[in-house]
Order: C-alpha cells, then sequence, then structure tokens
C-alpha cells in the first residue's frame, strides 16, 4: 500500500475518484524509531533488573525503590508498545463530494435515520438539542430521505415542548437555508456569527427564532409548560401523558411524531413553507422503571435502533450527541463517496468524523480537543481495520448493528430485520403500537439486544465496546476528517466536569479490559496482533496512574531524604533516561503539531496527562475496582453542558477552575506541594554548594512537575475567587503530604 495513492469509488473507468487514500509521510521514520526507542526500553528494563537482583548491598528500601520504578517503567513501556500499533501505517483520506453528482442520482441517494440523544433537560438545556436537530435536518440532501429520531433519557415534557416548536421554526429555517446557501445550519451560531444578510428575510426569521428561544427558555424557567404555550387540543392530550407520578426513572413510553403544521397528515412525509417534504422528526422516550435495567446510551440507542426500524429503516444511521450540531451541510455527499464504492462497501460497518469543539479557550487548558484520541490515533487505526466509534459524529451500516458480515443475526422480529421494507405511514396506529411495544422495558429480556446486536452493553463506553466487538466481528470501519468540522460539540469547562468525564471513561474502559473480551486475550484472536494492541492501549488506560503517582511522588520524597534513585549525571545510563523522555515527549509534539496543534496546546495537554494520572485514572481505577465486587455502583454521570456566566469567564482567560471540594483533588495537591519543597530543598542545597551530582535527574524531574503545577500553586494560595481549590482540600493535603514526609524519612 505504501507509497501508492489509492483510488476508489469508480464506477467506469473514466469517472473521477470519489475517495483517495495515502500513508501517512512519516510512516517510515515511525517504524525505524520505534525500533531505536524498543532497545533504548529494553536497555531500561536491563538496568532495572540488574540492579534488582544483582546488586550486593541492597536494603529492603532501595529494593522496594527500584521494584516501584521498575513497575512504573513497565506500564510506561506496555503503553508505549501498544501505541505503536497506531504508528506503523496511518493513513489520510481525501473525498471529492463535488464529482458525486456525475455518478448517482438523486433518487439514488440512501435513507438516513439521525439518533440524537439527550438525557437531562438542566444538563443538556433544550434549546441547544433543538440546534442540533434543526442542523442536521437542514442536510444538503433530499429532505424526504432524512428521518430525526430524538431519544429523550430525561422524558422531560419540557425537551417535547422545545422540539414542537423546533417543528415549526423548522419549516421556515430549511427553505431559508437553501435560498441563502447558509453554511451555519445551527440557527443559534448562524444568528451570532457576524454574517448579516441583507435579505428581507432574514430579520423574519431572526425574530422567529428568538420567538421560539423566548418560549422554550420561559418555559424550562418555570419548570412546566404554561397553558398559554398549548396551542391546541391534540397538544394538550400529549402533554397529559406527563401524570402524578411520571418521574424521568419510571414513566411509560412516549413517542412522538413532530406535525408541522399541528395537523395530522396521514403520509409520509410533511410540508415545508415552500412546498418542500420535511425530514420526519420523531421524539422518543422510552419506558423506564426502577427494576429494568436500562443500559445508559446504549439502551437509547437499542431503542431507537428498533423504533426507527418500524418506522423508516434507513440503511444508513447517524448517531449523534445532543451537543453536535452539523457544521457542514455537504457531510452527507462526503459519506456517499464511500458508501457508493462497491469495492469497500460490503464489509463496512461504519465511517466515523473526529468529535471537534467549538468554545475552546484559546491554549485548551483541559485538553479537550483530544487531538491524540480524536484526530492522530484514528488514521493510524485506519491504516489497519478502522478507527474505532467515539460516540457521535458517526455513520452506520445498519446491517452491520446485526451480525458480522458473513454470520448475521436476525433480530426476534422480522419487522427489526435491516432488509424489512416500511410498508405503512408512520403515523398509522400498526406501526404506532408496534414502535411502542420495542421501545418497552422489558422488550430485550431473552433476546440478543446489547450482547449480539446492536450497540453492546456492559461497559460505560458503548461507543468503544461496540466498535470492538464489531471489529472482531470482522467489520472494518474508516476515518473520514475533512478541513472543515463535520459537527461542533461542546465541551466541560470546569476541571471537576472534565475529571468526572474520563473518570467514567477509566470505568468504562476497564469494564472491557477485564472482561471476557479482554482486547488482548480475545481480540488478538480476532483482529490480528495490531488491531488488538491498539484497542488494549485503550483499554487499559487507566493504568496510567501508577507510572504518574510513582515518578510524582518517589523521587521527591527520596531527595527530600537526600536519596539518589536515578543514575548520576555524569554515567552514560543518565543519556539513556533523557533520551527516553525526550523521545516520547517529543514525537508526541511532533503529532500534535503536525496535527495543527499549537505549542501552547500541546504543552497543556501533556500537563493535563499528569493532572488525569493524579486524579481520575486513579479513581477510577479504584471505583472500578469498587464497583466489581459490589461496593458501588457508578452510572453515567452526564457532563454538564449548561453555561454559567462566572465560569464561562474565568474560563475564557484561561484560568483553572476547581471550585468542587472533591477528593480527586487531593492527590494534584499534595504533589504540588511535595514538588514544590523538593524543589525548593534541592536547589537550597545547590546553592550551599553540595554535591548534587546524584540528585541531578531527579531535581530535572522535579522541576518539569514544579512547572507543570504552576496553576494549582496559583489555585491555593494567589487566587480569591470562587474557583480556588476549596480550603478544606488544600488542608487535608497538606496534612496528608506532611504524614508522607515523615513515613518517607522513617524509612530512607
Ligand atoms: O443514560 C444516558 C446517558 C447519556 N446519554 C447521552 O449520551 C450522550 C453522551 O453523554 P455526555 O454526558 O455528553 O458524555 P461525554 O463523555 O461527553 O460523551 C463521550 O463519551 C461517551 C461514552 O462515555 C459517548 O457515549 C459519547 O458519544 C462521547 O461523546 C449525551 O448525548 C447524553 O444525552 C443518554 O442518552 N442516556
Ligand atoms: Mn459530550
Amino acid at each position: 500500500m505504501e507509497g501508492r495513492r489509492l483510488r476508489g469509488g469508480f464506477t467506469t473507468t473514466d469517472s473521477p475518484p470519489l475517495h483517495t487514500s495515502e500513508p501517512l509521510r512519516r510512516t517510515a521514520f515511525n517504524r525505524l524509531f520505534a525500533a531505536v526507542y524498543f532497545s533504548a526500553i529494553l536497555a531500561l528494563l536491563y538496568r532495572h533488573v540488574q540492579n534488582l537482583f544483582l546488586l550486593s548491598t541492597t536494603s529492603l528500601l532501595s529494593f522496594s525503590t527500584i521494584l516501584s520504578l521498575f513497575i512504573s517503567d513497565l506500564v510506561l513501556a506496555f503503553m508505549w508498545a501498544s501505541l505503536q500499533a497506531l504508528r506503523m501505517s496511518p493513513i489520510r483520506r481525501k473525498e471529492f463530494p463535488q464529482d458525486l453528482k456525475q455518478i448517482i442520482k438523486d433518487e439514488d441517494f440512501v435513507g438516513l435515520d439521525v439518533f440524537i440523544c439527550t438525557a437531562d433537560p438542566y444538563k443538556e438545556p433544550p434549546m441547544n438539542v433543538v440546534n442540533t436537530a434543526l442542523s442536521l435536518m437542514a442536510y444538503d440532501y433530499p429532505t424526504d430521505k432524512i428521518s430525526i429520531y430524538v431519544s429523550d433519557d430525561g422524558g422531560s415534557d419540557l425537551t417535547l415542548f422545545a422540539f414542537m416548536e423546533a417543528a415549526e421554526f423548522a419549516r421556515h429555517w430549511l427553505p431559508f437555508c437553501r435560498e441563502h446557501n447558509v453554511m451555519e445550519r445551527s440557527p443559534q451560531v448562524y444568528f451570532e456569527s457576524n454574517y448579516h444578510s441583507s435579505s428581507p428575510h432574514f430579520e423574519k426569521i431572526k425574530i422567529m427564532y428568538e420567538d421560539m428561544k423566548m418560549k422554550v427558555e420561559h418555559v424550562m424557567d418555570k419548570g412546566k409548560i404554561a397553558d398559554e404555550y398549548i396551542s391546541d387540543e391534540q397538544r394538550r392530550q400529549v402533554f397529559n401523558k406527563w401524570i402524578k407520578g411520571f418521574t424521568r426513572m419510571n414513566h411509560p413510553t412516549v413517542i412522538q411524531i413532530m406535525n408541522y403544521e399541528q395537523v395530522i397528515l396521514d403520509k409520509k412525509h410533511d410540508k415545508d413553507n415552500s412546498g418542500r417534504l420535511m425530514p420526519n422528526l420523531i421524539y422518543v422516550s422510552r419506558e423506564k422503571n426502577n427494576t429494568s435495567p436500562h443500559h445508559f446510551k446504549a439502551g437509547a440507542l437499542n431503542v431507537l435502533l428498533r423504533v426507527s426500524a418500524v418506522m423508516t429503516n434507513a440503511p444508513i444511521i447517524l448517531t449523534q450527541d445532543c451537543d453536535m450540531y452539523s457544521n457542514d451541510p455537504q457531510t452527507l455527499l462526503r459519506i456517499l463517496c464511500y458508501l457508493s464504492d462497491p469495492a469497500i462497501k460490503s464489509n463496512l460497518a461504519f465511517i466515523q468524523f473526529p468529535q471537534r469543539f467549538h468554545g475552546l479557550n484559546k491554549q485548551d487548558i483541559y485538553a479537550c480537543e483530544y487531538k491524540h484520541h480524536f484526530q492522530v490515533n484514528p488514521m493510524g487505526f485506519d491504516g489497519l481495520k478502522g478507527p474505532s466509534y467515539i460516540g457521535s459524529g458517526c455513520f452506520f451500516h445498519r446491517r452491520a448493528l446485526f451480525g458480522g458480515p458473513s454470520t448475521p443475526v436476525p433480530p426476534e422480529i422480522p419487522e427489526l430485520s435491516p432488509d424489512h421494507v416500511v410498508s405503512k405511514p408512520i403515523q398509522s396506529q400498526e406501526i404506532l403500537s408496534l414502535a411502542h411495544h420495542v421501545a418497552g422495558c422489558n422488550y430485550e429480556n431473552q433476546t440478543n439486544w446489547g450482547s449480539k446486536s446492536g450497540f453492546r452493553y456492559g461497559s460505560l463506553v458503548e461507543d468503544y465496546n461496540t466498535s470492538y466487538r464489531l471489529h472482531c466481528e470482522g467489520w472494518k470501519s474508516l476515518f473520514c476528517n475533512p478541513k472543515r468540522a463535520a459537527f461542533l460539540g461542546d465541551v466541560p469547562i470546569t476541571l471537576f466536569d472534565v475529571l468526572s468525564q474520563n473518570k467514567r471513561w477509566c470505568i468504562g474502559l476497564f469494564e472491557v479490559a477485564f472482561s471476557k473480551y479482554n482486547p488482548l486475550i480475545f481480540g488478538s484472536q480476532y483482529m490480528g496482533v495490531l488491531m488488538s494492541l491498539a484497542y488494549s492501549h485503550y483499554a487499559f488506560w487507566p493504568i496510567w496512574c501508577i507510572p504518574v503517582i510513582f515518578y510524582s511522588f518517589l523521587p521527591q520524597l527520596a531527595l527530600l531524604n537526600q536519596f539518589s534513585i536515578f543514575p548520576k549525571l555524569s554515567e552514560p545510563w543518565f543519556f539513556l533516561y533523557v533520551f527516553l523522555f525526550l523521545g516520547a515527549y517529543g514525537q508526541d509534539f511532533v503529532e500534535f503539531f503536525l496535527a495543527g496543534g499549537t505549542v501552547r496546546r500541546w504543552w497543556n495537554c501533556q500537563r493535563m496527562w499528569m493532572i488525569r494520572g493524579l486524579s481520575c485514572y486513579l479513581f477510577g481505577s479504584v471505583e472500578y475496582l469498587l464497583k466489581s465486587i459490589g461496593i458501588s455502583t457508578h452510572g453515567f454521570s452526564l457532563t454538564s453542558k449548561a453555561l454559567d456566566d462566572e465560569h464561562s469567564k474565568r474560563y475564557g482567560r484561561g484560568i483553572f477552575e476547581f471550585r468542587v471540594p472533591s477528593p480527586l483533588f487531593v492527590p494534584l495537591t499534595m504533589a504540588a506541594i511535595i514538588n514544590l519543597f523538593s524543589f525548593l530543598l534541592g536547589l537550597t542545597a545547590f546553592m550551599r554548594g553540595n554535591n548534587m551530582e546524584g540528585l541531578g535527574l531527579q531535581m530535572i524531574l522535579i522541576g518539569f512537575i514544579v512547572l507543570n503545577c504552576l496553576p494549582v500553586y496559583g489555585a491555593i494560595a494567589l487566587r480569591n475567587d470562587a474557583g480556588k481549590i476549596p480550603t478544606q482540600i488544600t488542608i487535608i493535603s497538606t496534612f496528608v503530604s506532611v504524614a508522607f514526609y515523615y513515613a518517607s524519612s522513617l524509612c530512607f
């Protein structure tokens, strides 16, 4: 494959290619560097083993110190080695949607069912969810081929109300976008952008939008729908379903097909104000009760999979988080470039777009862009069997969710089969009652849902888990990363939210790592060594906490006791350490930079890696452990997408927001304190002219960590705003640090 430009998407020999792929130029370097770096790792491990067993003067203390460093370095080595799988054959793809029209006709465009998940109207404001839906409805695509399904796990009449209003607005918004060739199809983004249309329609549509927004926000403020907003008997009947005892965890199924003119039209699609057909818009809140497991987002997606099968059964499905609006109306044309290529279509499970975000601050202080995870590593996966699914911005072949390419798993009723043709209008009674039936909370009992078909259960990272299992079944996937982001979403803007989100991922990843489907053992039999290594890299993500914690405390406590644990500056081994450090950080930087990153953002990214190591990787591992012995039951802690003015301002200025008195911050605060004190002590010893040769490497490491902790010092001592580290966290951390110091001085 190397060196050759792969062309695909031909239907006749002289038509232009619809997509190409080429290997990244750095591939050869990556392989060479991996060989060199691997030798260096072996040398380091050799040194540890030698120290462990061959030194005659080994005391218990130095033995356990060396052992700790050895374990840490083994973990680092494993994480490094598994990552190399993604550096072996990365590729970059390009598609040419402008040539599509020459090859396929409008009527050949495939049907698309869009799934949008939302789960809490207060953490995920309905106006945002509505904007996401509107942006997707307004794709440049035959509108009658699109159906939007909204899953509301919050079971909220407020969200439903917002969608009823949105349906009204959509009748005007869609033709407006077409006529004015609007690029920003999320109305919120469009009206906020500096662009001002001279069209008389502009003011009119803006007023309509503001009017809708005002109504929805009013309803949100009041927490209920005022009578004056219930315009007719039909709406009243819908909202009457929210009777006393209807809670988000306990309620019957609500399925509401939006009709754009508030009259039921017995046909497949409604029309917009210019007479064009409108996409279907369907609100689904699945049945819930306190006794049946609902499997969080995976459960919600499986309900949509079934409800949509009964109603429209489009062969392509787009899964979308409620904050991820469409930023490019042409995205569907891009995916058609792949779908129309018979050479890749047959075993292609999904096409994944990267998650990209709006509203990141300039330096991305919490490294929420996840550039490696969402943009760099998927290219590495793409050169193997394809990227993993990341929950949003992913186009599935419906068929891929029903067994392997050559081993189909038929659903329990024929109406759910991917080949089933829907012949009745979606408003018909039979369709509606079947849809309610398949959305019931006991429907999945004794079926393959969540195990052999649909989105897979058993992990809080249902996305990772599902694609892993699909790849094991023999499916492939591909990564599509156009210059203009296809989707843009929200990022959490407080450190606590970021770390809680990461903690959930850690628990979910461990749930896969320590299941019978462990990617190293099970995965390697079905996907090959490289894919299995790549998936393992993520499955074992939380074990980063082992080296991060050891390296944040051990050399520091040793230095406080004048104890040397690394080679002297004059020894050749010193250069090995320097090479290993610079090599890993250097390569990481180059990849980040080549993917369009800045130096500051990279710096923050490596800082966040350290912070995560000292918080969520550790707490996630502990929580996973407690969960597996039945002590805690961790649910899906939703990431808040609601913006608070004061937070937003500080975030915009790049200031860390701690605020919450959470134990998550204790190890980090301790590391900051201990590193600072050991650094100061080392510095004074150096000024006094003590011989520091044996402690040189320790000082360099500590200096690096202190630099990384600068925002933490500010948040402990120099700030007075509400976002600083809460005083009790500082006090606890100081006490524990002092205790650590005393304990260490007894040992060293
Ligand atoms: O019981 C639930 C819980 C969550 N969600 C939805 O799942 C989506 C993701 O939740 P969010 O709180 O935004 O989590 P993130 O950590 O930001 O999401 C990332 O990680 C998740 C796995 O943990 C993936 O599902 C997401 O697609 C991916 O963007 C949202 O649309 C939620 O409404 C549900 O529908 N039901
Ligand atoms: Mn999210």
